[in-house]
């Protein structure tokens, strides 16, 4: 074999692109062997190398052949078969060349498809893969929160739950509406939480979806050229298998994210059924009890309420009270200063009143001398029928007097005229009497109008003075029936009651300042020159009784075996004097059917002290109803009723006798003066003499004229006299 054949049979050589460009140029027609075993290898060179191969299995059967037909008689057929083989070959050629621009075609696509699949959609699946990573790690960490949550839940609720409890103790302490707003926070939140898990879920599909559309349009774009279908198949069955492959890591990611959200969902079912068996029922079970603790709270709170207004009532209440007793704080202070200074004022004007007190008692005292120690009043008993006519003519105004002595102790003195009976004119014609009338001078007159009350109103004056400390005498004097005991004793208002009385109410007003008195009574008669003791025991008779004896001693009279009785309150008095009075002697005589035979002397002794002023004093009070004032032929008298009374004459004379030589020996001494003739005058000796004080009543009555006028001459024997 020469050179030729065997380079033919052999691997075409590796050749330049400027060759092959120029060998393009020729025909094969007009080639050598060399040209044609030179443009062989040209061909052989722009055929890709897998159809070469196969153009070559061809070819190299047919040049197999062809050398051992190689000779010089069949050149020809050589040629035509070269001829053939070289049409055959450009057929092959231009198919390959078109070949050549598909394949760069679909090279471009697939070279476009990867750097798509490179640049866009791994970049893509990435950031998906990206994605994923991030969803799946926030709802890992929303899983966490959530799980978080939960147990926070539960513990809230266990917490709410011995909150609850808490509450149900105390009950008080709570109200509904933290607890509503607690109820409404875990269910706001659970909603909350609920909603967010939906939407992640929901984000999560919508995201894997849109990971579907993206891969279905991509899918699109790879079927949408018919012209690269096949290419697509091929190139495909790569990308379906990169794709699948993607796909399904992607798949299998989504799956597990599916699964994973699956898991979740199972996951939150599983907690919401934990919700709903679990929780609901808790929550249920804490609703009721939170309604019934709610009832009982706004039981507690009604109540409550009732209290805390009764508080606010009691509280307004206090308030005022407070208000008040600030006001009456502040009062009872200004009250505390009123109060400092009137006690202060009181002192001053107690110290003032002891004063005044002292000073009038001076002046009291000057002033009932100046009316008289010895004073005569009168007093008329109103007569239905009287038999002759009294009255007081007229005041003497102190004129025609022969000296101001004169004048003076005529000051305010009264007048009574007594007219004869006229029937008895003729009867008395050359006696004392016969002058058609008569008047008698005396200090005050009452006429019958005169009452008891003002009578005392008068008298008062000296029973004054008695507690100042004085001596007083008050005599009723008159004949029987005239009104003596009527004035001295009558029930309530005579004088010795309506004294009592005025004693208590005085000594009432002295003790502020500072004067305790006390009081002793006496009450004795004298009858028939007798002296009985009225407070002695009445079964005692008098026979047995005790000797009463009359001692003077420092200016002082004690009757001996006569009792003296403290009391304390006038009416004490009024019901041991009525008492004694039912054991008074009294006899009926001609003029008065209970006419009293004996002289009653009832004595006051008050013992004045003042703690204060350490000043003292002591007055005796002398009430005397005297016997009754009769004539003996008057009173037709015979035995006992004669003896008594002649001693009652007497006395009555010797009364008499005592305040005339009082009256008129104003030199002669007290020891001359004739106390001592009779029991009554000697019993009063203390009384009459010194700065003692008498005031005689002379009670007279229109029944009989010469009595009267009897009775008005004894009173002028009396009137006038003046104490030494
Ligand atoms: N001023 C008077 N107003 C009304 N009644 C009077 C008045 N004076 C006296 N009488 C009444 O006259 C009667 C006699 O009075 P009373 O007993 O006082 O007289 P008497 O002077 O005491 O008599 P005797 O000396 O006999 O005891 C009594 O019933 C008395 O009530």
């Amino acid at each position: 074999m020469d050179d030729k054949s065997q380079k033919i049979n052999n691997e075409p050589e590796v050749v330049t692109e400027t060759d092959s460009n120029s060998s393009q140029k020729r025909s094969f027609s007009t080639m050598t062997n060399e040209d044609i075993k030179s443009e062989k290898i040209i061909v052989s060179k722009l055929i890709v190398p897998t159809s070469i191969n196969e153009i070559r299995k061809k070819s190299n059967k047919d040049f197999k052949e062809s050398p051992k037909n190689f000779t010089n008689d069949n050149l020809n057929d050589i040629d035509t078969f070269y001829k053939e083989n070289v049409e055959e070959l450009n057929d092959l050629i231009s198919e390959l060349k078109s070949w050549e621009s598909k394949h760069s075609e679909l090279n471009y696509i697939y070279q476009d498809l990867k750097r798509k699949l490179n640049n866009e959609i791994v970049p893509e699946i990435e950031i998906q893969k990206n994605i994923v990573i991030e969803r799946k790690k926030n709802y890992d960490e929303l899983k966490l929160n959530n799980d978080l949550q939960i147990q926070n839940f539960e513990k809230k609720i266990n917490l709410m739950r011995k909150t609850q409890e808490t509450e149900q103790l105390r009950l008080s302490q709570e109200n509904r509406k933290v607890i509503d707003s607690k109820e409404k926070f875990y269910v706001d939140e659970r909603i909350a939480i609920e909603k967010k898990l939906s939407d992640d879920k929901r984000i999560l599909l919508q995201e894997i979806e849109t990971l579907r559309n993206i891969k279905n349009q991509k899918l699109a774009l790879l079927n949408s050229t018919d012209e690269i279908h096949d290419a697509k198949l091929k190139l495909g069955q790569e990308m379906n298998s990169l794709k699948s492959q993607r796909f399904d890591e992607l798949h299998q990611k989504a799956s597990g994210l599916e699964l994973i959200n699956s898991e979740l969902n199972s996951e939150l079912k599983s907690i919401e059924e934990n919700i709903k068996i679990n929780l609901v029922p808790m929550r249920d079970e804490l609703k009721q009890k939170i309604s019934s603790a709610t009832m009982s709270l706004e039981d507690i709170v009604e109540k409550r309420i009732k209290k805390i207004e009764e508080s606010v009532h009691i509280a307004k209440q206090y308030e005022q009270m407070q208000i008040k007793y600030n006001q009456l704080q502040s009062q009872l202070a200004s009250f505390d200063n009123k109060v400092r200074s009137a006690s202060d004022s009181v002192i001053f004007h107690k110290e003032q009143l002891q004063e005044k007190e002292m000073k009038r008692r001076i002046l009291h005292n000057e002033l009932q001398d100046l009316r008289g120690n010895i004073r005569v009043f009168c007093r008329i008993k109103p007569d239905l029928n009287p038999q002759f006519n009294m009255k007081e003519v007229k005041k003497n105004n102190g004129d025609n007097y022969a000296n101001d002595e004169e004048a003076l102790s005529s000051f305010e003195r009264y007048q009574l005229e007594i007219q004869p009976p006229v029937s008895t004119k003729g009867l008395i014609t050359g006696s004392p009497y016969r002058h058609a009338s008569t008047t008698f001078t005396f200090d005050r007159i009452f006429d019958e109008k005169a009452t008891n009350k003002d009578v005392f109103d008068e008298v008062s004056q000296l029973v004054q003075s008695s507690l100042d400390g004085y001596k007083v005498c008050i005599f009723a004097y008159g004949q029987t029936g005239s009104g003596k005991t009527y004035t001295m004793l009558n029930n309530k208002d005579g004088i010795i009651p309506s004294t009592l009385q005025h004693i208590y109410s005085w000594i009432d007003n002295l003790k502020p300042l500072g004067w305790e008195y006390s009081i002793k009574i006496q009450f004795i008669e004298i009858y028939n020159e007798n002296i009985i003791d009225l407070f002695a025991n009445k079964k005692n008779s008098r026979q047995n009784k005790k000797k009463i004896d009359i001692r003077h001693m420092d200016g002082k009279t004690t009757l001996t075996n006569v009792e003296q009785i403290d009391i304390t309150h006038s009416n004490d008095a009024e019901d041991i004097l009525r008492n004694a009075m039912k054991s008074r002697a009294t006899a009926a005589t001609k003029e008065n059917d209970q006419s009293s035979r004996s002289h009653s002397i009832f004595t006051i002794t008050l013992k004045g002290s003042n703690k204060i002023t350490n000043k003292s004093c002591e007055g005796v009070l002398n009430l005397i109803d005297l016997a009754g004032s009769e004539r003996l032929n008057k009173s037709q008298a015979t035995g006992d009723r004669l003896k008594e009374t002649q001693a009652i004459n007497k006395s009555l004379s010797c009364l008499g006798d005592v305040i005339h030589s009082l009256n008129h020996n104003k030199t002669m001494k007290t020891s001359h003066i004739p106390f001592r003739n009779s029991k009554l005058t000697y019993i009063l000796q203390n009384y009459l003499t010194g700065d003692g004080k008498t005031l005689m009543f002379v009670n007279v009555s229109s029944t009989s004229y010469v009595e009267t006028v009897n009775s008005l001459r004894f009173s002028s024997k009396v009137n006038g006299t003046k104490m030494r």
